[in-house]
């Protein structure tokens, strides 16, 4: 029959994306043998899914950044890159792969590549509108690249807890506004969410704010300084419950943020982390704000006077907007598409 193996990681953003399609596949009506994953020493991988009993089995190997590298570090990136490729290829043939399922980031370079060296089926999943480096190399040699950005992607459904949709509800007034600085949290978000403090609380606004766990305590005290109430936490697992809430929301576009958000029918203005990759968050903010479902301003165009502004619009057509846009079921399509690859190779 052969197996599935998912591979990729580094950091939450392409973890997340094995973990939902992951979840989609344990959970499918036709289910299959359990996935497989290969992920890098290096990175948060292994405390994802070192102890994750959903795969089958779970390897680990050297992998490094080869991008934003001195010629010696390239050099030595790519040395250790080749002996994990030899690695990847063995687990790939003891596995009887039919198909290897990337997110992309430096873990996912091994077994991408050992894929496609053996001929094996390679689907891509791209979470930002701006390809990262190793899913644009790989891209012309893989048999499918997801793209929820992307019209022609055989799947444009980004892979969103269904809990997202399940709250979704059309907003028309905001009583309520929630800070979303992701999770590490944003300084820019944070500061900008204090200047409008007071006019918030004369407007009769609600606030909720995720600061980020460094940046809690000081927050905090500001709000209290300023006499105004807010609801302000570091790091919450009942990201849901906080978006079902609110009624307006100022966040940094990391993708899993920016398509919870559109999932939610939450209306969003976007201030994107500007040194991301390719400035990859402004791109992913852009692809909803030029169809006119949400509002993107860079760092340095930030004005608590603009934000006012918007909070007087009637939210219901972006809204509305987002709900009709923004398909679901993303995790369980994917998993789908993987499963038709089984045994074909
Ligand atoms: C700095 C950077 O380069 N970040 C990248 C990283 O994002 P990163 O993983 O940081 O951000 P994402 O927005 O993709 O995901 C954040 C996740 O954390 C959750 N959350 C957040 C706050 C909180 O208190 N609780 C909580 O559970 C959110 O609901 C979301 O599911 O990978 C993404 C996908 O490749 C990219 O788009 C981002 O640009």
């Amino acid at each position: 029959m052969g197996s599935i193996v998912m591979t990729g990681g580094g950091t939450g953003g392409h973890l997340a994306i094995v973990r939902a399609v992951k979840e989609g596949l344990v959970t499918s009506e036709t289910p299959t043998a359990p996935p497989v994953y290969i992920g890098s020493t290096g990175g948060q991988d292994r405390r994802w899914f070192e102890e994750d009993s959903d795969f089958s089995r779970r390897y680990f190997l050297p992998s490094r950044g080869v991008v934003n590298q001195g010629f010696a570090g390239k050099i030595a990136s790519l040395r250790v890159l080749a002996r994990s490729v030899m690695q990847a290829r063995s687990i790939l043939k003891e596995q009887k792969a039919s198909v290897v399922f990337s997110v992309g980031g430096y873990s996912a370079a091994p077994a991408a590549i050992a894929a496609l060296l053996t001929g094996i089926p390679l689907v891509i999943h791209e979470q930002n509108a701006v390809p990262g480096t190793l899913n644009r190399l790989l891209r012309p040699y893989a048999k499918a690249f997801l793209s929820s950005y992307d019209p022609e992607s055989p799947i444009r459904a980004y892979p969103v807890k269904s809990v997202f949709f399940d709250k979704a509800r059309v907003r028309s007034e905001a009583k309520t506004i929630l800070f979303l600085g992701g999770s590490q949290g944003a300084a820019a978000i944070n500061e900008l969410a204090l200047s409008l403090a007071r006019d918030l609380r004369e407007r009769g606004i609600a606030i909720l704010h995720q600061a980020g766990e460094r940046h809690l305590e000081r927050v905090r005290d500001a709000y209290r300084e300023q006499g105004v109430e807010a609801e302000v936490f570091g790091f919450s697992d009942k990201i849901p419950d906080y978006m079902a809430r609110a009624d307006f929301a100022v966040a940094r576009a990391g993708a899993s943020t920016l398509w919870e958000l559109a999932a939610n029918g939450l209306p969003t203005l976007f201030v994107p982390y500007p040194y991301a990759a390719g400035d990859h968050q402004y791109h992913n903010a852009r692809f909803l704000a030029e169809r006119r479902l949400a509002w993107v301003l860079r760092e340095s165009e930030l004005e608590p006077g603009k934000v006012l502004d918007l909070l007087k619009q009637d939210l219901s057509i972006p809204s509305r907007g987002l709900i009709e846009f923004t398909p679901r079921d993303g995790a369980r399509e994917i998993a789908g598409l993987l499963q038709s690859y089984l045994g074909t190779h």
